[in-house]
């Protein structure tokens, strides 16, 4: 156990994670060049693509340190993301220490400011390590001192590196195995293994990430799952090399998978602590925070026939994401669907990006919408994701909305474009401080202004600068309202939407000027109306088309007319019926993107 090191890396996303994992792999000889291939711990390809990291993955290298001893390092990743920050602090409750890197060019930024916090106060060891030194705007000094104001960590010790050319790194290992202490060691073999992430493997099941705390864990042995009861046979233990390599045993202080034929990741919750069934440790671990769905959303196929094959693919992604939630919903306009919850609006895209395009399924989402709690006059309370299941008026005595705490780093230039778009959103400011060289700024904010479109709005107003970092505080109580969309009277179910009432009208205004836009012309008149209960509070008419589209190519340039017609067909695939009238999805996504 002395030998052994378990750390994590926080970073912000793009300040050289990935990049400085896979230097560290190399150093320690767990890949060959071949195998290097890019980033290794990105596996999923759209988190490749992206270049994002989603779920934690771990890789156990051996190092052969200056002292001669080889050390055995438990690197656990974390994703970067503010929608998954409740996966880094899991993370790093399996580590005793963590690497904050923070690019040198760029400095400090929110994210990594909240999750050093995380690793501070759950005891960890954080050595600040300034990566991209090669680059010319690389300010070594300034990113130390922002280091030691923003977050109040003492850098004096930090460790200037460039994992792109490999510069330093290995002073970074030498670090890991000086500064971060090995796990410690407990008086009880009683297993306690703390489960960090359990994903779906096609060929496996379900495979764990845990961290051993005591005892060991063996193939063979009969575990408990202690906070459902349920006992399973260990068919197999091991380690990530980042190759999945077979061991005999994991032991206390190690970090492994284990496989135990459970059938979805339901069966191994994260958090929860797995132990010996004939001798069971006398308490759990202490769990994480569970992770709730922040944001719902619709997810219609185009065709009805797409149904079956949609509900499957759910079900298979929540395999492999426990933070993704669903149930069957029904819609007039829609048909048969499913009501979906995230973490985010990222954690969104991306269920959305692999339904399209690992299962090959057209759908239609709705406008995302946050948790509103309804209080109503009976006395009970409602947790309504749905603003087409919002009880009549009458019944409801109060609405009220999430309300986050943010907190915003943006460079002093820029802090009062930061402030404007907080306003905007209906912000309120809880403190401004500024520090050496960026502003910190606290805003109270409603999450339903924020989960659509804030955080390209804040990279937007300062060019790419600032970024932020959230959690949920409370609800609280406001005047809002149902705006729903008519088309030829008809209540597009799917478009209603919960808003303050100050933004009511603006918004009824918006949409359905969009909406008019969207909505090709007919052969008959189609009035959009927006309204609040039986008040129309805006409407506009798509007039009736009068000609035949190909009539204006008087015949002539074939290849144009052939064009126009395809580009009709196209339109065709994602159209949905309501009423007489063909909507196409981009008509619904309008409501993403009206600025409130
Ligand atoms: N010049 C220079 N570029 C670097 C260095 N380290 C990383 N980069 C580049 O910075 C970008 C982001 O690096 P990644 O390693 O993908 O960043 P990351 O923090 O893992 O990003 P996420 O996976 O999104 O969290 C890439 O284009 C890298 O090539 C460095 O030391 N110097």
């Amino acid at each position: 156990m002395e030998l052994i090191r378990n750390f994590s890396i926080i970073a912000h996303i793009d300040h050289g994670k990935s990049t400085l994992a896979d230097r560290i792999i190399q150093l320690c000889g767990g890949l060959s060049e071949r195998e290097m291939e890019a980033q290794v711990l990105d596996n999923n390809p759209i988190e490749r693509e992206r270049g994002i990291t989603i779920k934690a993955q771990s890789v156990s290298l051996p190092y052969k340190a200056r002292d001669g001893k080889t050390y055995q390092l438990n690197f656990i990743d974390t994703p970067g993301h503010v929608d998954f920050s409740y996966e880094v602090s899991r993370s790093l409750s399996a580590c005793e220490g963590a690497l904050l890197v923070v690019d040198a060019a760029q400095g400090v930024e929110a994210q990594s400011v909240a999750n050093c916090y995380t690793a501070l106060e759950q005891g960890l060891e954080v050595i600040p390590v300034l990566n991209k030194i090669d680059l010319p705007t690389a300010d070594i000094e300034k990113a130390k001192a922002e280091i030691e104001a923003v977050i109040g960590l003492d850098a004096s010790d930090a460790i200037p590196v460039s994992a792109k050319t490999g510069q330093n790194v290995v002073e970074v290992l030498e670090a890991i195995i000086h500064r971060i202490p090995p796990p410690k060691p407990r008086d009880t073999d009683k297993l306690q293994a703390l489960i960090i992430d359990s994903w779906f493997d096609n060929y496996l099941g379900v495979v764990s990430l845990v961290r051993v705390m005591q005892g060991e864990i063996k193939p063979g042995d009969k575990i408990l799952v202690m906070s459902t009861g349920r006992t399973h046979l260990v068919d197999d233990v091991g380690v990530f090399t980042p190759k999945r390599k077979k061991l005999d045993k994991l032991s206390a202080g190690e970090v492994g998978w284990i496989n135990a034929s459970i059938k979805d990741v339901h069966g191994a919750p994260v958090g929860d602590t797995l132990t010996h069934a004939g001798k069971p440790a006398e308490a759990p671990l202490p769990g994480f925070q569970t992770m709730q769905p922040r944001v719902f959303a619709g997810l219609f196929p185009v065709s009805a026939d797409d149904y079956p094959a949609l509900r499957e693919a759910l079900d298979k992604l929540r395999l492999n994401d426990a933070a993704m939630f669903f149930e069957p919903e029904s819609s007039e306009a829609m048909g048969f669907g499913f009501r979906c919850g995230f973490l985010g609006m990222l954690h969104m895209e991306i269920v959305q990006e692999r339904l399209e395009r690992e299962y090959d399924l057209d759908l239609i989402t709705t406008a995302p919408t946050v948790v509103y709690e309804v209080a109503k006059t009976d006395g009970t309370v409602l947790d309504m994701d749905n603003p087409a299941k919002l009880p009549p008026p009458q019944m409801i005595a109060e609405i009220r909305e999430p309300i986050i705490v943010a907190t915003i780093l943006t460079p002093a230039e820029y802090v009062g474009n930061v402030i404007k778009l907080c306003e905007e959103k209906r912000g309120v400011q809880r403190s401004i401080q500024y520090l050496a060289t960026q502003v910190q700024v606290t805003y109270e904010l409603p999450l339903a202004e924020v989960v659509l479109d804030f955080f390209d709005r804040l990279k937007s107003v300062s060019r790419g600068y600032a970024s932020m970092d959230y959690h949920l505080e409370r609800f609280d109580a406001g005047p809002f309202v149902r705006v729903d969309i008519l088309i030829n009277g008809d209540r597009v179910d799917a478009l209603s939407l919960i808003v303050h009432r100050s933004h009511a009208d603006r918004r009824g205004r918006e949409l359905v000027e969009r909406m008019k836009d969207l909505i090709p012309r007919q052969q008959f008149d189609v009035a959009i109306q927006a309204a609040i209960g039986a008040a129309v509070i805006a409407r506009s008419t798509v007039k009736a088309l009068r000609k035949n589209v190909l009539a204006k190519c008087y015949g002539g340039d074939i290849s144009r007319k052939k064009k126009l017609l395809e580009k009709q067909k196209e339109g065709k695939k994602r159209m949905k019926q309501v009423g007489s009238v063909e909507i196409p999805q981009e008509a619904f996504l309008a409501v993403l993107k009206v600025d409130k």
